[in-house]
């Protein structure tokens, strides 16, 4: 039987306390269904510079790259705002991302019908919202060389960082848009700004390419990315797919959170491309969110978007796709039945912390 190996590596802040949930959701899949999970710990991010001067051990990177699927919680916070440039937290995230070579970043925001009054903006903008915004996650100016800050020697410094992308890596992320475009509305939305940025011209002619010669049934729509933000906002249910670079992605992929009532509802799959010989992808799951200081250990955290990436990994890891539909129906049904963190509370529910939110979904995965 193949392996289901998962390397966890929770994090710091909320990381831990939305991690814990998904392993008692593990262990109830093994016990009540035998689903044959094996976990190990690692560290990242701070909890992991704390151990031994680096925001992820080589040991832990090789456990990361042999494991079927990574899970990670959050990294960061105000405890390492001083530590070096490249051993800050975020390193880590970015190390495992890079190596792994998890190009694909799949960020679906949906509005589960009980959270609809819940979002900032007006119930009928985000009413049965079901959006995905594919990021690409290992180039552009994440990763341009030179990334640096030179001293001018004239009493002022220059901070340089490079935005590059290759025609490959513009083609290889457009094709996982428009294949998952097809799984869903069949239209895509890509952004980027070739009004101000080279890179951004080649992107538009590469997306442009690909759709001509292999998805020209999809319907292919180009927004710049600033008025991309903007229509977000105003009428989002004009998307299906959003396929967009990374930095965009980022702040892209924020905004669609507040879409769905919470950033603390927001998942994410992390992917690379498939083996050759084994068809397998690396992969990453991780939720949108980060590590949140101002709520760390008090209980509070909304643990879905730990819960809900976990999902994403049993569909696209273990092709588990019954059990992913499951653990989403457990959330919509508990949010249904009035359940609420505190980030997505309001009038007449009832608020919980993250451990009764995580009990809560499994018993219901379970019933
Ligand atoms: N993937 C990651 O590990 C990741 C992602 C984003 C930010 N970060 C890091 O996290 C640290 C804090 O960053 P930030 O404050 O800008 O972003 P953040 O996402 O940690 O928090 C933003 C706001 O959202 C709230 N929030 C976030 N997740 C929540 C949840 N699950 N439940 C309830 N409320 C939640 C926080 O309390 C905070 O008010 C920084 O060090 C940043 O670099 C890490
Ligand atoms: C923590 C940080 C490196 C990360 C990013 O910028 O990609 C985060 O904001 C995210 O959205 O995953
Ligand atoms: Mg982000």
């Amino acid at each position: 039987m193949a392996t289901k190996h998962l390397f966890l590596l929770p994090g710091d802040g909320i990381g831990p306390e939305a991690m814990a949930e998904v392993k008692k959701l593990i262990s109830a899949m093994n016990d009540k269904l035998g689903s044959g999970f094996t976990t190990e710990d690692g560290l990242v991010g701070g909890c992991a510079y704390d151990a031994h001067g680096a925001a992820i051990s080589d040991a832990d990177m090789e456990k990361a790259m042999a494991a079927d699927a990574v899970l990670f919680g959050a990294v960061g916070g105000p405890k390492w705002d001083a530590v070096p440039y490249e051993v800050r937290p975020e390193a880590g995230l970015l190390r495992l991302r890079k190596d792994m070579e998890l190009f694909a970043n799949l960020r679906p925001a949906i509005c589960y019908p009980a959270l609809a009054a819940s979002s900032s903006l007006k119930q009928e903008v985000v009413e049965g919202l079901d959006i995905l915004i594919v990021r690409e996650l290992t180039g552009g100016v994440y990763f341009g060389e030179p990334k640096q800050i030179i001293d001018l020697g004239n009493g002022q410094k220059r901070g340089i960082d490079t935005q590059v992308y290759d025609t490959f890596e513009i083609e290889r992320i457009s094709g996982v848009a428009f294949e998952l475009a097809r799984t869903r509305k069949n239209h895509v939305t890509s952004m980027e700004k070739r009004n101000v940025m080279k890179s951004g011209v080649l992107w538009n002619e590469v997306v442009t390419q690909t759709h001509k010669a292999r998805y020209s049934d999809v319907k292919l729509d180009h927004m710049l990315a600033d008025a991309g933000g903007m229509q977000l906002v105003r009428w989002p249910k004009q998307f299906d797919v959003i396929v967009t670079d990374n930095l965009f992605g980022d702040m892209l992929s924020d905004i669609a959170a507040m879409l769905t009532g919470s950033i603390g509802m927001l998942p994410s799959a992390s992917l690379g491309a498939p083996d050759v010989k084994t068809k397998k992808r690396k992969a990453l799951y991780e939720p949108v969110h980060g590590s949140a200081p101002d709520i760390a250990g008090k209980g509070i955290a909304n643990p879905i978007a730990m819960i809900a990436s976990f999902a994403m990994c049993l569909r696209y890891s273990f092709g588990m796709v019954d059990e992913a539909d499951r653990v989403e129906s457990a959330i919509a049904a508990v949010l249904d039945a009035g359940l609420r963190t505190k980030d997505i509370m309001s009038d007449g529910m009832t608020e919980v912390g993250t451990v009764q939110m995580g009990d809560a979904i499994i018993a219901k995965f379970l019933s």
